[in-house]
């Protein structure tokens, strides 16, 4: 008789289990972690046709997730931590999702690499000509980016395997609220699987105007800038958001001659204005030109480049144009009709406190809910829906969630901004710390980093802190905890920093502050 599929019309074998080979067959039942060995059990081998009997479960699995990025990943891992039975599904060439493929990993490893070829970092030391690489070619930089891809796919497929987590490799859609039908990339590699509870971790991708020609040659989307052949001459990145500036900034530093269109007047709103101020004096310096104001209209292409033309006017020739002007969630293959659900004219899913969408036993995380889209709060998003779904008790994300931007120099806050604080007339004093001034910046040649505390004149406490410069995202860290914890200034006028390191930025800036604060009880206010 047969016992599986359930309800598929191919061969399970179509489908690929981590890390790799044929599928494993059925799910299996497991034990919770701490808890004795369970015989296994052959609740999901109910054959077709067949009615429950007590106890037994009338799907294939307790829970599936679509989408096997940051988010997809913690939440099938946190089910399966709890001892249920757990697939994940994304398509075979995506395993890791976005972030390990064509996001976050590689534009990182990208930066990585940029920074070490060109030798850029270390320059202050060694003079403007130094360079690790004269002439670095795409091939030195993707090299590298290949390199941590694989690796990284290799460590989600082990920690799914390890957690016996099937996954299922083509792409899903809905078949009815509790059915996903899954299909692999070549024909007859179809087949179904049911599921108590259901996480969409889809993500999202680049959103394309239509009126614009991408041949993945000159006229690219951010996924594609992956795929480039060479190092274009020169680049029109439009859209400042953080892709366009990350990507402006590490092809400025590979020697690209850099425009940025971007249709509002300013770039990176929601940091602080004097650090944003300090990275465009940067980029300027690395001959980027900034079009603030203006937008793309359209991108002309022909043998030997391209012409973008503003709404202004303007035309700008260059050897290529990159778009990364915002990101449109990826829901259009999951017939959403069918499970109930309609995504929003971004393609977004709307989800209550719990990650649960209007279908309460369908939850979503990740960049497919939008704001704040970032691989560290997907991770929790994805984690914490599992919890609920298996009413697991959880606290909520911490309120207070690290920035980072990776340009270079790169940017990283937590907290206030000196704008917020202002309108909201929260009193406070600015504590500055410059790496020129620290033995650490010296020595790693960073005379332009900087650290800037924003402190309560009322109580001291600690209200945010903004970073510039070399370790930025890391350092970013300190601060967060002190303010996770409600502590004062007082404690980093205290603490005892190694030396020589940039954390010393912290006491540095610290004692700026106290000093500011002293004066103003000393003349009396
Ligand atoms: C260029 C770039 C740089 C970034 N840099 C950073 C950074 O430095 N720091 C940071 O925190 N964040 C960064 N992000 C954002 C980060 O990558 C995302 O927040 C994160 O990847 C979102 O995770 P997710 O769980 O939503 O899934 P994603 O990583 O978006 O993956 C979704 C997966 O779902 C799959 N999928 C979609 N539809 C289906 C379907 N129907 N069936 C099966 N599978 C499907 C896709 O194939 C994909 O693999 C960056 C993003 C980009 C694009
Ligand atoms: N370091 C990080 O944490 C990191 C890095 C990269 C991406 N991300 C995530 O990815 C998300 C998407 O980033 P993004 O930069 O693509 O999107 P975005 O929406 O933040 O930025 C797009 C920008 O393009 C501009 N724009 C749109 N159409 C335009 C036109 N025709 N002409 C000129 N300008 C135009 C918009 O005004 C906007 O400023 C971010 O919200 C972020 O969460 C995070």
């Amino acid at each position: 008789m047969p016992t599986w599929p359930r309800r598929g019309t191919a061969s399970p074998t179509s489908c690929t289990a981590a890390p790799a080979g044929p599928w494993r067959g059925p799910p299996r039942r497991r034990a919770a972690a701490g808890s004795p060995p369970r015989v296994r059990s052959r609740r999901h081998r109910r054959p077709v046709g067949c009615a429950t009997l007590p106890g037994m479960s009338e799907y294939d699995y307790d829970l599936v997730v679509i989408g096997s990025g940051p988010g997809g990943q913690k939440a099938a891992i946190a089910g399966a931590k709890l001892g249920k039975r757990v697939a994940i599904v994304d398509k075979a060439d995506m395993v890791g999702g976005v972030c390990v493929n064509t996001g976050t990993i590689p534009s990182k490893t990208l930066r990585e690499a940029v920074m070490f070829l060109t030798g850029m970092s270390q320059r202050e030391l060694y003079g403007a000509d130094y360079r690790v690489k004269k002439d670095i070619t795409i091939s030195d930089l993707f090299a590298r980016t290949q390199h941590v891809i694989g690796r990284e796919v290799q460590v989600v497929r082990a920690q799914l395997h390890r957690n016996q987590v099937d996954l299922l490799t083509g792409t899903a859609r809905f078949v009815d609220p509790h059915t996903v039908a899954v299909q692999g990339a070549h024909r007859g590699e179809h087949h179904t699987v049911s599921a108590e509870k259901v996480v969409i971790a889809t993500g999202t991708r680049p959103a394309r105007p239509p009126q614009v020609d991408f041949d993945e040659e000159r006229v690219l989307d951010s996924d594609e800038v992956l795929a480039l052949e060479e190092i274009p001459s020169s680049l029109v990145v439009v859209g400042a958001g953080v892709i366009g500036i990350e990507y402006a900034s590490m092809f400025a530093a590979l020697g690209s001659r850099v425009t940025v269109v971007e249709q509002r007047e300013r770039m990176l709103e929601f940091c602080d204005p004097e650090i944003v101020e300090s990275l465009k004096f940067h980029l300027r310096d690395q001959a980027v030109t900034f079009r603030f104001g203006e937008k793309v209209v359209d991108v002309k292409v022909s043998e030997s480049g391209t012409v973008t033309t503003l709404a202004s006017g303007k035309r700008i020739p260059a050897a290529a144009v990159m778009y990364s002007a915002g990101r449109q969630g990826s829901t259009e293959e999951l017939n959403l009709a069918a499970a109930g659900l309609v995504a929003d004219n971004r393609g977004r899913l709307s989800v209550d406190e719990h990650y649960r969408t209007p279908v309460e036993h369908i939850y979503a995380v990740g960049d497919v809910i939008g704001f704040p889209a970032l691989a560290a709060t997907s991770m929790d998003q994805g984690r914490l829906a599992a919890y609920h779904a298996f009413g697991e008790s959880a606290r909520e994300l911490a309120a207070l969630q690290p920035i980072g931007i990776y340009t270079i120099p790169e940017i990283s806050y937590c907290g206030a901004t000196e704008a917020e604080l202002t309108s909201s007339a929260v009193p406070y004093e600015v504590g500055l710390a410059r790496y020129r001034e620290l033995a650490r910046g010296q020595i790693i040649g960073d005379a332009y980093g900087m650290l800037k505390l924003l402190v309560s004149t009322v109580d001291r406490t600690l209200l945010g802190v903004h970073l510039f410069g070399t370790g930025a995202t890391d350092l970013v860290h300190i601060g967060q905890a002190v303010m996770a914890c409600g502590g004062t200034v007082d404690y980093l006028v205290d603490t005892v920093f190694n030396y020589p390191t940039l954390s010393e930025a912290y006491k540095v800036a610290a004692l700026d502050v106290t000093n500011k604060i002293r004066a103003l009880d000393r003349f009396g206010g």
